[in-house]
């Protein structure tokens, strides 16, 4: 008899994770530990308890306006120097791989802390040492680092993310991203850094099209940034469609934050994910940050599963199409295939 699809099931399944931001992946129980531990060193310590401070995405309470602010004026000022910065990263890593995560991609932002010292690339030095030291005792787990380039960074900032990304490549960073504020505007000037990262064969993401925009001036533009891989891809122009279908650029979907946040309308049987699939567009089901939406990749996929009526070959697909679009090459593919067969032989 064949194995219900389930929890226990997606959470077996040997997943690979393309999606996460670093800081949004810390979860509310780590950011409270770090919490105490700051408020028992220092009793006057006055932030609020994460369990409280952050809202609750599935109470309906974080659309895109207020889901920003919740590391510019929370999270980043909780995770505030080196000692909260390894824990945090040690845990996130945790936390994917009890979920079943055999390959992930981890991205985030280089960010300067002066109060202590730490500039973007110690910032940059102290997760890969984390991710590093994370390794020695958990083969299972395979993770690289994505960093970011915001879209609020100027031109400046964003060549040093690029810098910093060439610089500590042998350590496991395989990429170069667009995050930030989609409704911040415009990312023209971003582009010189895109083009030395593609000059120098590091893989580009973007997070595309996560609002409806009046043209697609900036759609076009992106794609002309030469992503192998784009993230949300939710107001896409049907012409654009054709690009991404043509180009089968792999694309990071993310469920649970799509609809909890209101970036997408009608729920999940509604989603773009169906379409994409439907498509025949490579598609690594993502989660975006975990700590805040709480919903797992194993998850993630049950609901991918549930809503789209995939069935055991289906899952197998999407599970593999994924594998197809990491950037950590042709080895780490093959180990993921090879996981995946192990897990799930064909029939
Ligand atoms: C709706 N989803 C999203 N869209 C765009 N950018 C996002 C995001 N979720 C997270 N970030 C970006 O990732 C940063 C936090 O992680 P790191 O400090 O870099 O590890 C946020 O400040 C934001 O710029």
């Amino acid at each position: 008899m064949s194995q219900p699809i389930d929890i226990t099931l997606t959470r077996a399944l040997p997943k690979v994770e393309l999606h996460a931001h670093l800081t949004g992946s810390i979860s509310r129980e780590c950011l409270h530990q770090i919490w105490l531990q700051k408020k028992t060193k220092d009793p006057a310590f006055e932030m609020d308890d994460p369990m409280t401070a952050i809202p609750k995405a599935a109470d309906g309470s974080i659309d895109v306006f207020s889901f920003f602010p919740i590391f510019d004026k929370y999270i980043y000022a909780l995770v505030s120097d080196e000692k909260s910065i390894r824990f945090a990263t040690t845990a996130v890593l945790q936390d994917f791989q009890d979920d079943g995560v055999r390959y992930l991609e981890l991205r985030t932002t280089p960010r300067a802390i002066p109060a202590v010292g730490i500039n973007e690339e110690d910032y940059v030095a102290i997760v890969l040492q984390a991710m590093s030291d994370y390794a020695l005792s958990n083969e299972r787990l395979h993770a690289k680092l994505i960093l970011s380039i915001d879209r609020k960074n100027t031109l400046g900032e964003a060549f040093k993310v690029v810098h910093l990304a060439l610089k500590y490549r042998h350590l496991g960073i395989v990429g170069i991203d667009l995050c930030g504020n989609p409704a911040r505007r415009p990312i023209s000037h971003l582009q010189a850094a895109f083009a030395e990262a593609h000059a120098q064969g590091l893989p580009i993401t973007l997070h595309f099209a996560e609002i409806a925009q009046t043209d697609s001036h900036e759609l076009e533009e992106m794609l002309s940034w030469n992503p192998q891989r784009l993230g949300h891809v939710i107001h896409v122009p049907e012409e654009l469609r054709a690009t991404i279908r043509e180009k089968k650029l792999g694309l990071e979907l993310c469920l649970s934050c799509n609809v909890l946040t209101g970036l997408s309308e009608g729920g999940f049987a509604a989603h773009h994910f169906g379409e994409w699939w439907r498509a025949g567009v490579p598609v690594a089901l993502s989660t975006d940050d975990v700590g805040i939406f709480e919903a797992s990749l194993s998850g993630e996929y049950l609901l991918a599963a549930r809503h789209f009526g995939l069935g055991r070959e289906q899952l197998l697909e999407l599970s593999k199409g994924a594998v197809d679009t990491i950037f950590g090459g042709q080895e780490e593919k093959e180990r993921m295939l090879g996981l995946i067969e192990e897990f799930w032989p064909r029939a």
